[in-house]
């Protein structure tokens, strides 16, 4: 269902804008510090004394000094993250998420890892059309050709954000593709096999590949290989290039989080490749986190939010959708909408299509 999220966002008075910008204003130093408190186990030393601790007290028992405490607890304390009484400080709600929430930490060390330094180069990227912010990691166009081998943390925090996104959401999605009935499934961007290997687990008697650039191929091989998984395959391409075909013959067309990262043009092109190269009986199933379908605000911040990593980091031109966009790209590409399912996971929405 879609909702309207971020309604009468301009009812502050100016007092309180002025706050509220300042937030923002301060908004690297507070990430900094959470982050820092979190990954020096501050936050955990608080979980664990409910009885509140003091700037001494937790100096002691994280061997920080008390300098190095107190310039921490000050920022949490002016971001709500602890609350300071009688000289002793305590984890508030937001500090207990920041500190072990999946989803939170999650985002953290995806911001953190992947996303910080690049971002300094967001004014670039958006004016050049450009991820102007990967050359912190390299030298490549996009970044879907490194993402194998970016610095361990960076790689494993892309892939956790990824994972945790639209893994919530393979369960449900398994069921959905599985009562379609197909005898044999096209996953293109398929990753490192995750949803094909889950799924060919599952469904013996369906055969899925996986289309993917050669560089992910490779680690989705490992995958098969690991799970020792017969009923799945790989095909390497490069989706965007002339000359790459989609294989035919296949039932249904799966693609998870794959979509959001072309520009237009790109997807009206792609979906175009893949509707002359299925049957009429065949399905496009496309599943996307789209920010105008999800459950609550906190969840459509999220989705929001991803899309300025797209640009500085990614490729410097794809986003996450509105659905209201989306559908448009569908229409423009001659598909058909059959239906569209959402609580598909954390933030997933499944369009069914058809030619
Ligand atoms: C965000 S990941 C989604 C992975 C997986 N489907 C999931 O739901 O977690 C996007 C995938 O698309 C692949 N990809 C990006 N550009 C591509 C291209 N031009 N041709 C083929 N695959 C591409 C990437 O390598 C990556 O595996």
């Amino acid at each position: 269902m879609r909702k309207e999220f971020f309604k009468n966002n301009d009812n502050l008075n100016a007092l309180d804008a002025q706050y509220e910008a300042q937030k923002i204003a301060f908004a690297p130093i507070i990430f900094q510090v959470a982050r820092t408190m979190r990954d020096l186990k501050l936050l955990e030393l608080l979980s664990k004394n409910k009885d509140g601790l003091t700037y001494l007290e937790l100096a002691n028992k994280s061997n920080l000094t008390k300098y190095a405490v107190q310039v921490l607890c000050e920022t949490a304390l002016s971001a709500n993250i602890v609350s300071i009484k009688d000289e002793k400080v305590f984890l508030t709600k937001i500090g207990f998420f920041i500190n072990s929430d999946r989803m939170t930490n999650a985002n953290m060390n995806y911001n953190h890892h992947v996303n910080y330094l690049g971002l300094f180069n967001l004014e670039e990227s958006i004016k050049n059309g450009k991820a102007e912010g990967l050359k912190v990691f390299g030298n490549w166009e996009t970044i879907y050709p490194a993402l194998s081998t970016l610095p361990e943390e960076v790689k494993n925090s892309w892939f956790e954000f990824d994972h945790l996104y639209s893994d919530s959401g393979f369960p449900k999605a398994i069921k959905i593709l599985k009562n379609l009935k197909p005898k044999n499934i096209l996953d293109i961007g398929g990753n490192t096999g995750k949803f094909a290997t889950l799924f060919a687990k599952e469904n013996p008697e369906i055969n899925i590949t996986i289309m993917d650039l050669p560089q992910q191929v490779k680690l989705a091989k490992q995958t098969i290989y690991e799970n020792n998984i017969t009923n799945v395959s790989t095909y390497e391409g490069n989706i965007l290039l002339d000359e790459t075909l989609v294989p035919k013959g296949f039932d249904i067309i799966w693609m998870s989080q794959f979509l959001d990262c072309f520009k237009e043009e790109q997807i009206v092109n792609i979906l175009n490749k893949i509707r002359d190269s299925i049957d009429d009986n065949a399905e496009i199933c496309i599943m996307e986190p789209f920010w105008d379908r999800q459950n609550n605000e906190t969840a459509s911040f999220c989705v929001i939010n991803t899309s300025p990593y797209f640009t500085a980091m990614a490729n410097g031109y794809s986003k996450m959708f509105k659905y209201t966009d989306f559908e448009k790209l569908l229409i423009e590409s001659g598909l058909n909408v059959i239906e569209t399912i959402d609580d598909i996971g954390l933030c997933q929405t499944i369009i069914r299509c058809k030619k």
